[in-house]
């Protein structure tokens, strides 16, 4: 039998990844001892509320009110209680006394992660937090270690299940949003408030740590720019099958490349966007998530799988946990923040994307050509016209126009939009999505 040197494991939070990650440590505690090189002991569990319900069977004598004195002394401090305060300042206290810190709380990464990276760095601790992107799908740690030699130059990912359970439904069972969205909250993906899912909160705190990670600099979250899903409709959806796509909530981080080839920056986006059936992102369907990598060596990754869920959450805190362990049997400081490239962030404005705009016109001679004159105008080429014969309109007879554009800035696509909008001939803007990864 080997003798393992103990380590102390505190962990503070008892609901749906809390009350998972406890019943491992304690269910798999021997394996996880092999695994690790050292005993893992949960020391404590702090919860509000000591006689609440929870999703597994946590010992009553683990269980504690008083986090403060459960973080002194603890090597390992898991913080699973979500939310800004007190989360920070406890992770804080943590790292300063010594800890290794693992979190799956993405809202606080994304608005203090420059603070609580560096007192790591100070201290020589290490912030692990693998579940705060994309849940249960190894992608943080691939891009940390794995990906480390080579250079990341798009990440197109998928890291909400709400808002793909949402447009999935929508798309497959043509299902409501609303009626989705129950669906999702039912079924524990979306968070207490939907709005942080749906509007694309939740999402861009994600991207905000993808594209700093990638691109080895520190991305903030005011940088990343976010629209939701609360204004694509059913139309919309159904519109995009017939045309070969599929609408997804994309988190985008790229290299802004100049007219040389040479970097001018990075971006971080996250919008509703058309993804050609033929993409493996159109293949994620229901609350599932997938992250999409384009590096320069490696060439196209995908990474795929639960996205949430207490159970499936806690394996990726299960995995730093024994990293954690390992750190601490080995000796020496933590790997610190990459951030050495410190490029400059860029605008929406400036990134290449594609418009696919439908528009309702008036059925008259030239008026395509006029159609096309303002989008060269601005500097953009059509790549595919579908024409349709609409209803006849106080006399004038009207037509749909679907355009696809060539890849251009945002900013001259965003423009032609405005300009067609003003035109005579348009009758109606009915719809205007980015198209991805074609
Ligand atoms: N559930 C998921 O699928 C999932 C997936 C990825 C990441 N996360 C992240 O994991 C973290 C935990 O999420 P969850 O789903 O377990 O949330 P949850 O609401 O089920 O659990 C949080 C628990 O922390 C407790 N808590 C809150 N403040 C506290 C305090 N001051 N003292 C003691 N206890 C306190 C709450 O009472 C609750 O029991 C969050 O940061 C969340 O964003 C969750
Ligand atoms: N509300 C989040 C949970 C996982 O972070 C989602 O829907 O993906
Ligand atoms: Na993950």
């Amino acid at each position: 039998m080997i003798e393992y040197r103990n380590l102390r494991v505190a962990v503070l939070g008892g609901g749906s990844v809390g009350s998972q990650v406890t019943a491992l440590l304690l269910e798999h505690a021997d394996e996880l001892a092999a695994r690790a090189g050292a005993g893992l002991e949960v020391v404590g569990v702090a919860v509000r509320d000591l006689d609440a319900p929870r999703d597994t069977d946590i010992p009553k004598e683990l269980l504690t009110t008083d986090a403060e004195s459960l973080i002194v002394g603890a090597d390992i401090v898991i913080e699973l209680i979500g939310g800004l305060e007190p989360a920070r300042t406890w992770i804080l206290k943590a790292l300063h006394s010594g800890a290794d810190v693992i979190t799956a709380n993405k809202a606080l990464l994304a608005h203090h992660g420059a603070e609580l990276f560096e007192e790591a760095a100070q201290v020589g601790a290490q912030l692990y937090y693998e579940a705060a992107v994309a849940g249960a799908i190894p992608i943080i740690r691939p891009l940390r270690d794995s990906l480390a030699g080579d250079r990341v130059q798009r990440i197109l990912g998928i890291v909400n299940g709400t808002t793909n359970f949402i447009l999935d439904r929508m798309d497959v069972t043509g299902d409501s949003f609303d009626n989705a969205l129950a669906e999702a909250t039912r079924l524990g993906f979306a968070e207490a408030d939907p709005t942080a899912d749906i509007e694309g909160y939740d999402a861009a705190q994600k991207a905000a740590l993808l594209a700093s990670l990638a691109f080895h600099t520190r991305v903030p979250l005011d940088a990343v720019h976010r629209e939701g899903i609360t204004t694509v409709t059913a139309d919309q959806v159904v519109a995009a099958r017939k045309a070969g796509y599929v609408v997804k909530l994309l988190a985008i981080c790229e290299r802004v490349l100049n007219a040389d080839g040479g970097i001018d920056g990075v971006s971080a986006r996250v919008h509703p966007a058309l993804v050609p059936l033929t993409h493996p992102l159109a293949a994620v369907h229901g609350g599932n998530n997938a992250v999409f990598v384009e590096a320069e060596a490696a060439g196209s990754l995908m990474f795929y799988g639960a996205g949430a869920g207490g159970l499936e959450t806690a394996s990726a805190v299960l995995g730093d946990v024994v990293s954690a362990a390992r750190r601490h049997v080995i000796g020496g400081p933590g790997v610190a923040e990459s951030t050495h490239a410190d490029l400059p962030i860029l605008p929406i404005s400036r990134v290449l994307t594609r418009y696919q705009i439908t528009l309702t016109v008036v059925d008259e001679p030239g008026v395509l050509a006029t159609i096309a004159a303002v989008f060269s105008d601005h500097g953009v080429s059509v790549e595919a016209v579908n024409q349709t014969v609409g209803a006849v309109i106080e006399g004038v007879p009207s037509a749909t126009l679907i355009t696809v554009s060539h890849e251009a800035t945002d900013e001259s696509l965003a423009a032609t939009v405005a300009a067609l909008a003003d035109n005579s001939v348009v009758r109606e803007v009915v719809s205007v999505l980015r198209v991805e990864g074609l």
